[in-house]
Parts: C-alpha cells; sequence; structure tokens
C-alpha cells in the first residue's frame, strides 16, 4: 500500500485499507481489510470479509508456529464457509524471512499446508522487500480476475443453456398440440 516497511501502527483492531490501481490495463480499487489477529481463536475473524471478499492472503510469521498453527484454521474456516466456491483465489503466505536464525516453521511444512490447500505459497520479508509483497498482490488480484470472469462465463453459459431448454420445452409442447 505505501511501498514501505512500517514497522509499528496501531493493529489491535479490524482495518480496512484502500488503493485505487491499475493491472493489465485495467483500473481497480482494492480493498484489504485486515482483521485483528485477537480474533481468531473466537472463529469469527472471517465472518465479514467472507461474505465480499475475492480473495485471500493468509499470513504466518515463520519465527512463531502458533502464527502458523492459526493460518492453518484460517485456511479450514476459508474452506468451511466456502464450500461451493472453493475456488476462490486464496494464497498461503511465511512473513519474517529476515528471522529465519529464529524460525519455528520450516519451508517444507509451508509447502505442504499450502498443497493440502491447493493453494501458491510464498516465503517472504515484508521489513526487508516490498516489491515482493505487491508481487504476490498482483498475482493474487489476477488470479481473481480470472476465477471472477470464469464465474461469468459459467454463469452466462448455464443462462444460455436454461434457455435453450426453455425454447425446446415451449416449442416442444406447440409442435405437440399441433
Ligand atoms: N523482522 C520482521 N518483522 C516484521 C515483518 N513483518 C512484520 N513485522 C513486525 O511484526 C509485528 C507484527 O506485525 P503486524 O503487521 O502487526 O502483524 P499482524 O499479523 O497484523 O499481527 P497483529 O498485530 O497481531 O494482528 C510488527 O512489530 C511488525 O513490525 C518482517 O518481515 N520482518
Amino acid at each position: 500500500l505505501t511501498r514501505r516497511f512500517i514497522g509499528e501502527y496501531a493493529s489491535n483492531t479490524n482495518s480496512l485499507y484502500r488503493k485505487r490501481l491499475s493491472i493489465d490495463g485495467r483500473q481497480l480499487n482494492l480493498e484489504v481489510f485486515d482483521p485483528c489477529s485477537q480474533n481468531v481463536e473466537s472463529r469469527c475473524i472471517l465472518e465479514e470479509p467472507m461474505e465480499w471478499a475475492d480473495g485471500f492472503v493468509v499470513v504466518y510469521d515463520i519465527s512463531d508456529r502458533l502464527s502458523f498453527l492459526n493460518a492453518k484454521s484460517i485456511l479450514c474456516q476459508i474452506k468451511e464457509a466456502r464450500m461451493e466456491k472453493a475456488d476462490v483465489p486464496v494464497c498461503l503466505v511465511g512473513n519474517k524471512q529476515d528471522l529465519c536464525h529464529a524460525r519455528q516453521v520450516s519451508k517444507e511444512e509451508g509447502r505442504s499446508l499450502a498443497l493440502e490447500h491447493k493453494c501458491p505459497f510464498q516465503e517472504v520479508s515484508a521489513a526487508e522487500d516490498h516489491q515482493e509483497i505487491s508481487g504476490l498482490f498482483i498475482k493474487l488480484i489476477r488470479s481473481v480476475m480470472e476465477h471472477l470472469k470464469h464465474r461469468a462465463d459459467r454463469r452466462r453459459y448455464s443462462g444460455s443453456k436454461s434457455m435453450a431448454k426453455l425454447i425446446n420445452n415451449v416449442f416442444g409442447k406447440r409442435r405437440k398440440s399441433v
């Protein structure tokens, strides 16, 4: 959002950030909802974004095993709540790669959790490389656009299929009654 690392900020509430950006020639209004992590246990962390979010970035801290367990639980919540829309883009991110001397979660564990949830995985350091972060958001936004396009195509296709069915039924009946 700011292209710089802000070490300290008030983060004990849910926050919504907005940014206007252009990707592949399209103007987009990005809304990033950052839920307060203290809510993880109460399982309501995703209640609000679940209704409207087009994609999810699930982040844990590689130097904090508990945050990895929380990420696991969040991925399960997304899976449960979005059963019907299981293909909503999600990515798993292991942050604080710069603290790898204090690593508590191996890269392999991150990779295999992502594999289990069929989502991309990346280790990054928000503190050291903001470009990595914007890169992963751009990748996610591209998959969201792709996903929304497929969903619209499917709706159009099933709409035209039911229209064809309707036409068949109407003409079928007419033919019989003639
Ligand atoms: N060393 C290092 N510290 C980081 C990095 N990213 C974030 N931090 C620090 O980690 C702390 C938590 O960062 P937040 O952005 O608040 O993380 P959060 O997941 O929103 O955590 P909550 O505040 O509990 O919701 C802050 O002190 C950050 O400065 C990183 O890549 N490397």
